[in-house]
């Protein structure tokens, strides 16, 4: 697509200078000599770039009010100022102002055009970053952009409407009960209750009262089990394979019969309830070895969806941080940090084995250790021990750096230098000794250790 860059300046010669050197690199110009005409064009369309002369002498506006103009109506579009000599000052406040840059002249015909192509990718990045977030950001609370989300995302909307009974498999942590609340929102029950019951968090013994109540207990009361509860909505059965096998034998009659004995109860109740169980455990393997009915598997299984662990979608992480840190910054009251681009790359090559519910614990430790400093930027050295400990690292501090973000040839140096050090403090600065050691030509480790700028 053609870039459409909007040049405003009073002075003819500069705008046929600037319009001149950007049509020769291919890209689209149109100018304007005063303030109105310049938001004139802005109407008909909007340009991606807009480079705007500081003084604009004669217009109704000058640069720096014409600025705040344009920011009224387009906060994202990048301006850049074009200063005089005299007035850089002025220059640097526009960009407190929200300018993006500026140009000084005179100007040479590389840096107008570098200070265009960075600003016109910021302001692409700027429109994709929140496409993807609108994308990501969904209320149905499946949070993501990769194709295994985008695929399961599929099946949700696919499957939430019909009322099959479902199975969600997935490692522990990785959101099986976000995507089953997403299956009861998207269906036709979405207004009626949706009620968890968590197996393993409850005893065999007290397993089939929860599940299916209670006809009178010692006191003559009767208690509404989680099956009644969920009348007209979702049941979801979080970690089927801790049920006992005898309450197992029971739900299996309860899908026959459409239709359950409270405890110590005589009359049956009849309810309308959608099962969506899960597991985290292999339910083939808990059968071979007898500790799951299979007649059980196949009525519950119907349609199975399996939720990735975060290993298997680290390209959502960015995404998953900000949702999780918007929503945490909801509930406490805690400030929305920065991650920087070092804290960003040891998260996303971490395994998490304890999948989103480890990275939101992770994401909220942060938000508490940032807590007192309103500017902080959560950096590497900020992370847990345990976040990390697989990637190479640095092996002094270099100015604080991780070594994941930085691009290969720059690690590559900074580990060079670090090794170089350590290997001549080791011969006590003998060069030829330290070069038959690490394998090089005397005179070739002397170059190197220049370049690196090492004992000098
Ligand atoms: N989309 C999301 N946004 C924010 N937090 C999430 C999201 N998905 C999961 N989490 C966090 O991860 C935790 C685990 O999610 P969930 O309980 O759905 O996983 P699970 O696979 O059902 O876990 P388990 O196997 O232990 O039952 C949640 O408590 C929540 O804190």
């Amino acid at each position: 697509m053609a870039t459409d860059i909007l040049i405003v300046d009073d002075e003819a010669d500069i705008r046929e200078l600037v319009a001149g050197i950007l049509d020769d690199e291919g890209h689209g110009t149109r100018t304007a000599g005063d303030a109105d005409r310049a938001l004139a064009s802005i109407a008909e369309r909007r340009p991606q770039l807009v480079f705007l002369d500081i003084w604009l002498q004669g217009s109704r506006l000058d640069g720096l009010a014409l600025l705040d103009e344009i920011r009224k109506d387009h906060p994202d579009l990048p301006v850049v100022m074009i200063s005089g000599h005299g007035n850089v000052e002025t220059a640097v406040s526009a960009i407190k102002r929200g300018a993006y840059d500026y140009i000084e002249k005179p100007f040479k015909a590389d840096r107008l055009l570098l200070v265009a192509d960075r600003a016109l990718e910021a302001f692409k990045l700027k429109r994709e970053v929140q496409e993807l977030k609108l994308r990501s950001d969904r209320p149905d609370g499946i949070v993501g952009v990769s194709p295994v989300v985008n695929q399961l995302r599929n099946t949700v909307e696919r499957v939430a409407p019909t009322n099959s009974r479902i199975l969600i498999t997935g490692p522990s942590g990785s959101g099986k009960e976000i995507v089953a609340r997403a299956i009861h929102a998207q269906s036709g029950r979405a207004n009626g209750p949706f009620v968890v019951l968590n197996a393993a968090a409850i005893t065999p013994d007290k397993m089939e009262t929860e599940l299916f109540g209670v006809e009178a207990d010692e006191n003559g009361r009767r208690t509404v089990g989680a099956l009644e509860e969920a009348h007209g909505g979702t049941i979801y059965l979080d970690e089927i394979a801790d049920m006992p096998r005898e309450t197992q034998a029971r739900i299996l009659r309860v899908l026959v019969d459409q239709s359950f004995l409270r405890v110590g109860g005589t009359q049956k109740v009849q309810v309308d309830v959608r099962l969506v169980s899960s597991t985290a455990r292999d339910l083939e393997r808990e059968i071979a070895e007898g500790r799951f009915r299979e007649d059980l598997f196949h009525r519950l299984a119907v349609v199975p969806i399996r939720v990735p662990g975060l290993s298997e979608r680290r390209e959502d992480i960015p995404f998953l941080i900000d949702h999780m840190m918007r929503q945490i910054a909801r509930a406490t009251g805690l400030p929305i940090r920065r991650i920087g681009d070092d804290a960003m790359a040891v998260l996303q090559a971490h395994d998490w084995p304890g999948n989103l519910r480890q990275l939101r614990n992770n994401v909220e430790r942060l938000m508490i250790l940032t807590r007192g400093d309103p500017e902080a930027v959560i950096t590497a050295d900020l992370l847990p021990s345990e976040v990390g400990t697989m990637l190479p690292t640095l092996p002094t501090s270099t100015g604080g750096e991780h070594l994941m973000a930085l691009p290969l040839r720059d690690a590559r140096e900074i580990f060079e230098r670090e090794y170089l050090k350590a290997q001549l403090n080791r011969f006590g600065g003998n060069i030829s000794r330290t070069a038959e050691f690490v394998g090089m030509e005397r005179s070739a480790l002397h170059r190197k250790l220049k370049s690196l700028a090492v004992g000098g």
